[in-house]
């Protein structure tokens, strides 16, 4: 519990209140349906409605102030504190409120277009199997040791991430590993918290719509890796695990001002990856790295999950674990819910359900299904709405040459008509075909999957794409249940049934 004046005085800028500011404060939210009895409510203005409409609502259920950019109009009395900008005001506030739990546990944070959750749960798995307590913070879920909690964002806003952090300490956690993402950096929802091992996966295009150039992508990813080096620091031994064979490697490293551990495959790393093999359910490679070479056996299969192991190799080690403990730990890592997971219902191909939804991502996908020299490869796959639109026509393409037969269909299209999103992945597709090569556009995502199965062939792989662990479909009349997995499953009783 602080009070009104104590939160205030965090703030870096001016500010006004009206009222007590003696007032002592239990709990802080933006979301009037989630206030309890002393919370302060803070009036964020939205994509969708302007949280101020909900400051009356928010006073009823017992908060006892409100932060504000204007004086509200309110029916009962509270306390009003009035900012210029109230995302800086929270950014203040909000991490001082929970004492810093930011700061006080070691933070592992690993940022990139494409797998950051992988990489953190294997570097969690790691650090578990060394013996400490681990925070998750990441799309599927929010870990504390095996706890499982809900989370609403892959990098949650300030005040519900700092809620997440005060809970993890106060449950004795001694490391978070977190995923980062560009929104979070830079919309500083990560405002308060010290970095001590900062993970770059590797940078290729989404999210335009937000950071609208490439180049304020790469700056909002730098952030991470400059913040291991700012002089306010409680803690030392910062270091920064980066991918060399990222084109944008440079980019980062030009953001590090702490050591450095570079890994990789194609080009000289600290910790080389070398002699790969890849199979449809394991993966082995050597790793020659500062503490020898070490072969390794893995239940995860894919280049891409080789640079993931190497990623999370280099933050255990950086953390402090040592090279028997990460290798022990690293052959009982199974796959993570949705990325690369087979569907086994009896049937005589395979499917593979995958949490690709950007070009790169589906790209590597379809390169590791290749790689499992299969007949052919069939390739259901959508874009989502409401989300980058550049990548749909690219998504498309990539799909039709590297897939033998493309099969679009919807994936979350939210807000947007989902004819008219497809038509655009048609388009690329279009481009990408080769003469004679089948393609088929199928909107609704069940029928889509059951069409696959229904084409399969012994010794196919149908790769289903973009919606990995995800159990919904964002409609823009609702949210409807469902599972790919699920849906694959059904297809193939369904056809055996017949
Ligand atoms: C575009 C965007 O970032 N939106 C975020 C934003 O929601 P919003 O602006 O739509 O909020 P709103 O619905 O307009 O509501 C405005 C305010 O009124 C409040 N409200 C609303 C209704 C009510 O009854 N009472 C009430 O108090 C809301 O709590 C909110 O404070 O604020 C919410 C609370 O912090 C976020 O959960 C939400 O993320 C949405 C779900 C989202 O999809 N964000 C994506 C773009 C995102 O951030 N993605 C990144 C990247 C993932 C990756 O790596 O690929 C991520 O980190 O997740
Ligand atoms: N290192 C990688 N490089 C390229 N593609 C990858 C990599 N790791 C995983 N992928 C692909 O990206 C998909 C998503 O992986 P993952 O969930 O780990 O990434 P993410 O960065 O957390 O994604 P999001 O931005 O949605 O949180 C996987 O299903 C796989 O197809
Ligand atoms: N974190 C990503 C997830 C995308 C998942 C995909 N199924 C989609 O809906 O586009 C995003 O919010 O852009
Ligand atoms: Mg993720």
């Amino acid at each position: 519990m602080k009070s009104i004046a104590e939160l205030c005085k965090q703030i870096k800028g001016i500010y006004n209140i009206d009222g007590n500011a003696n007032t002592q404060i239990t709990g802080i939210s933006s979301d009037s349906r989630d206030i309890e009895p002393g919370y302060l409510f803070v009036c964020f203005a939205g994509v969708h409605t302007d949280g101020s409409k909900y400051a009356a609502q928010a006073v009823e259920k017992g908060a006892v102030a409100i932060l504000t950019t204007k004086h509200l109009p309110l029916p009962q009395k509270a306390v009003q504190i009035m900012v210029p900008d109230v995302h800086h005001a929270v950014e203040d506030m909000v991490p001082y409120f929970y004492d810093y739990p930011g700061k006080k546990m070691r933070m592992i944070g690993v940022t990139g277009t494409n797998g950051k959750t992988t990489t953190s749960h294997i570097i969690a798995h790691i650090l578990r199997a060394a013996g400490h307590h681990v925070g998750v913070l990441g799309t599927i879920h929010a870990l504390i040791d095996d706890e499982e909690l809900p989370i609403h964002n892959t990098t949650p806003d300030v005040i519900e991430l700092q809620r997440f952090l005060a809970l993890m300490y106060d449950r004795g956690m001694t490391h978070v590993v977190m995923e980062v993402s560009s929104h979070a950096l830079a919309l500083n929802r990560v405002a308060g918290i010290e970095y001590d091992t900062a993970v770059f996966t590797n940078l290729t295009q989404d999210h335009l719509d937000f950071h609208k150039t490439f180049e304020n992508y790469l700056a909002a990813k730098a952030k991470l890796f400059q913040s291991l080096s700012r002089e306010e620091h409680v803690k030392d031994n910062k270091t920064a695990i980066v991918n060399i064979d990222d084109a944008y490697a440079d980019g980062i490293l030009k953001a590090c001002h702490c050591r450095v551990l570079t890994y990789g495959v194609e080009k000289k790393a600290d910790l080389q990856g070398a002699n790969l093999s890849v199979e449809l359910k394991h993966s082995a490679f050597d790793v020659t790295g500062p503490f020898g070479t070490v072969h390794l056996k893995m239940n995860i299969t894919g280049l891409f999950n080789v640079y993931n192991t190497l990623a999370a190799i280099g933050a255990a080690h950086a953390e402090g674990v040592d090279l028997a403990t990460i290798e022990k730990a690293l052959q009982d890592f199974h796959s993570v819910p949705g990325r690369f997971e087979l569907v086994e219902a009896g049937q005589d191909f395979a499917i593979v359900v995958d949490y690709s939804h950007t070009p790169d991502s589906l790209e590597k996908a379809l390169e590791t299904a290749r790689d499992m020299k299969p007949k052919r490869i069939l390739a259901v796959f959508g874009c989502g709405g409401d989300r980058d639109r550049t990548k749909r026509p690219i998504m498309g393409r990539i799909a039709a040459e590297k897939a033998d037969i493309p099969i679009v269909t919807s994936d979350n299209p939210r807000s947007e008509n989902p004819d008219a999103i497809v038509a655009e992945v048609e388009a690329g597709v279009k481009e990408g075909l080769h003469p004679g090569q089948q393609h088929e556009v199928i909107v609704d995502r069940r029928q889509a999957i059951y069409r696959a199965v229904e084409l399969a062939q012994p010794g196919d792989i149908v790769l289903i794409a973009g919606k990995g662990h995800e159990d919904y479909q964002i409609l823009n009349t609702g949210t409807i249940h469902f599972d790919d997995r699920e849906v694959a499953r059904d297809a193939v009783l369904a056809l055996k049934g017949r």
